[in-house]
């Protein structure tokens, strides 16, 4: 199979109600993704192999793995952000509570707005106050909201955010007035706005310092009670802190990445069962 097998196109119809499984579904709303298959592609260079990972409902999933095995693009293709680079292509299936995020009839915008993203580096409007910095991602989505439901929307995902006391008086204060944690913090207010099922995570904490990093540890535990989450991490201490389950990625010998061994957190790191996982987290290579 080649890239070019894999082109996506995308007619926007709204998605037919479905009865397909629900079997990752929790019966408290929270949502399971499941990716079965993945292959991805730049151009003709294929960067992922058969990536088959259950991310459970109502957990945290790290990802980790040396640099180049492909997590980052694994995680974009969680809520169809790879075919946004022109080169990128794709095969396999993800689906979200048993439906596929790539059924031609789901809008692209309804599935991105279903896994919420949150990057590397903190990148609210710089220039655009707190609460409206809260509100932009809502906006998109095109629903108007009251005055009085914008307030309380805006209280709700910064408190889940762990920003709420710091920022409560300052709310038209700019994004950029804040400090990079408070801003990364701020980032997760805006995409909880949205009311996300899933949240990924892309190194969170790479731009921050330990206190930071903390505050931003203890909100994804606090968050994961409503929000399924998966993050990428190359902080061995930090996915044994936030994760329930692990997978661990390689990409061998220019070979594309897979995933060598996943399970929970506590068996990945304490009793291996491949030995290229143990020498992973142990520190020994990557
Ligand atoms: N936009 C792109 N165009 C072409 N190749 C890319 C692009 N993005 C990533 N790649 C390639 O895809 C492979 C996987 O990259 P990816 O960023 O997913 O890995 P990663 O495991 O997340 O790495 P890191 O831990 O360093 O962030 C690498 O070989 C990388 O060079």
């Amino acid at each position: 199979m080649t890239a070019s097998d894999h082109t996506i196109t995308l007619p926007v119809v709204p998605v037919a109600p479905s009865t397909e499984g629900t079997e990752h579904a929790r019966p408290g709303g929270q949502s399971g993704l499941d990716a079965r298959q993945v292959s991805a592609w730049f151009g003709e260079h294929r960067v992922l192999e058969d990536v088959s990972l259950t991310m459970r409902a109502g957990e945290v999933t790290a990802l980790i793995g040396p640099s180049g095995c492909g997590k980052s693009t694994f995680l974009r293709i969680l809520n169809r952000m790879h075919e946004l680079v022109p080169s990128a292509s794709m095969a396999g299936e993800v689906l979200l509570d048993g439906h596929d995020l790539y059924d031609a009839r789901r809008r692209l915008t309804d599935a991105r707005a279903a896994v919420g993203m949150v990057f590397q580096k903190p990148n609210p409007f710089p220039t655009m106050s707190i609460y409206d910095n809260v509100l932009s991602g809502r906006k998109l989505t095109g629903q108007r909201l009251s005055r009085d439901a914008k307030d309380d929307l805006v209280e709700e995902c910064l408190t889940k955010a762990g920003l709420w006391t710091e920022v409560v008086h300052r709310l038209r204060d700019t994004g950029g007035a804040l400090s990079g944690g408070q801003q990364q913090r701020l980032c997760i207010a805006r995409s909880l706005a949205v009311r996300p099922k899933v949240l990924l995570m892309d190194e969170p904490c790479s731009a921050l310092d330990p206190t930071s990093t903390n505050r931003i540890e203890q909100t994804i535990r606090d968050l994961v009670h409503e929000v399924t989450i998966v993050i990428v991490t190359h902080n061995m201490q930090q996915a044994q802190r936030v994760s329930d389950r692990c997978a661990f990625f390689l990409a061998e010998d220019k070979r594309p990445g897979g995933i060598v061994e996943e399970g929970p957190t506590d068996r990945v790191f304490g009793a291996p069962v491949d030995p290229r996982t143990a020498d992973y987290v142990e520190g020994r290579f990557g």
